[in-house]
């Protein structure tokens, strides 16, 4: 399914991601951190829903909760109408920092999942070579991760992760570290690959032109404890090149996120 002009709004579609007054504090010794307070979004099934906010404001606590890592002290979160109990297959993490075992080749990372989960069958085999092919790395199936370079480890991460077909790809600055040219070669590829399968992606990034590039709303979270600020619809046409940051459309677009964060 491809994004069209006729798809209906995002606020109209069902909601894969429900966040109802989530909130956070860390409690360590003596310290109290709050992180997020009284949370609530839907997230459209297909959106692709990019987070910013300062630095501090709760975006990973928030990204972490979703993907059951972190438990929040209040409020709901639910996924496909599921409370969020724990890590499970039906969401995807990708850091910034990809995860891969060193010892294992490409490919072997890529079956890892379905090895362990005991479904390691000729058709997943077969899905992982096809997997391998749309990221690029077929040539590289076999090499070892110290072998790829910054790019490819990602998009091995990311073979990694579609291998278990999850509902939600909750992805934290994955480009965060990667140098431009890389980085404009990354958001391509995740463009194409969710024009093409969309997938409801939670994305978030301190950077605005990647936010106003990749999504199809934004929310703005305030300074810690972080709170939503406004939740920016981002009606750009699709698809999206890197030749749109060009445009007046994609400036104004910018600019309104960025006079929301400062405000
Ligand atoms: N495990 C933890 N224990 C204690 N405090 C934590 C923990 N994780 C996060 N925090 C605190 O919660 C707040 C929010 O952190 P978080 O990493 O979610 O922010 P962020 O918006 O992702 O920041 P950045 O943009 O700098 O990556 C920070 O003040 C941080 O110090």
């Amino acid at each position: 399914m491809s994004a069209t002009a006729l798809d209906p709004p995002v606020t109209e579609r069902p909601a894969a991601v429900r966040l109802r007054g989530v909130g956070k504090t860390f409690r360590q010794r003596r310290r109290e951190t709050p992180a997020l307070e009284g949370v609530s979004l839907d997230i459209a099934a297909g959106e692709f829903l990019c987070l910013v906010g300062p630095s501090g404001c709760g975006k990973s606590t928030l990204l972490s909760i979703l993907a059951g890592f972190t438990t929040a002290d209040s409020g709901e979160v639910l996924v496909d109408g599921r409370p969020v109990e724990g890590p499970g297959p039906d969401r995807g993490v990708l850091f910034q920092t990809p995860t891969l075992f060193p010892w294992l080749t490409t490919r072997q990372n890529v079956l890892y999942g379905p090895r362990a989960r005991g479904a390691l069958t000729p058709g997943v085999r077969e899905e992982a070579g096809e997997l391998l092919e749309t990221v690029g790395l077929t040539d590289f199936a076999d090499a070892y991760p110290h072998e790829l370079s910054g790019g490819m480890r990602h998009r091995a991460a990311f073979a990694r992760v579609l291998i278990n077909h999850p509902r939600v790809l909750l992805m934290d600055e994955p480009f965060g570290a990667l140098d431009a040219i890389t980085r404009a070669g990354m958001q391509r590829f995740l463009l194409e690959l969710w024009q093409r399968q969309r997938t409801t992606i939670v994305f978030v990034t301190h950077d605005v032109e990647e936010a106003t590039l990749l999504g199809d709303r934004v929310s703005v979270l305030s300074g810690r404890p972080g709170r939503t600020k406004a939740v920016i619809d981002i009606e750009l046409r699709r698809p999206r090149t890197y030749d749109d940051t060009e445009t007046l459309e994609f400036v104004t677009a910018k600019r309104r996120i960025r006079e929301v964060l400062e405000r």
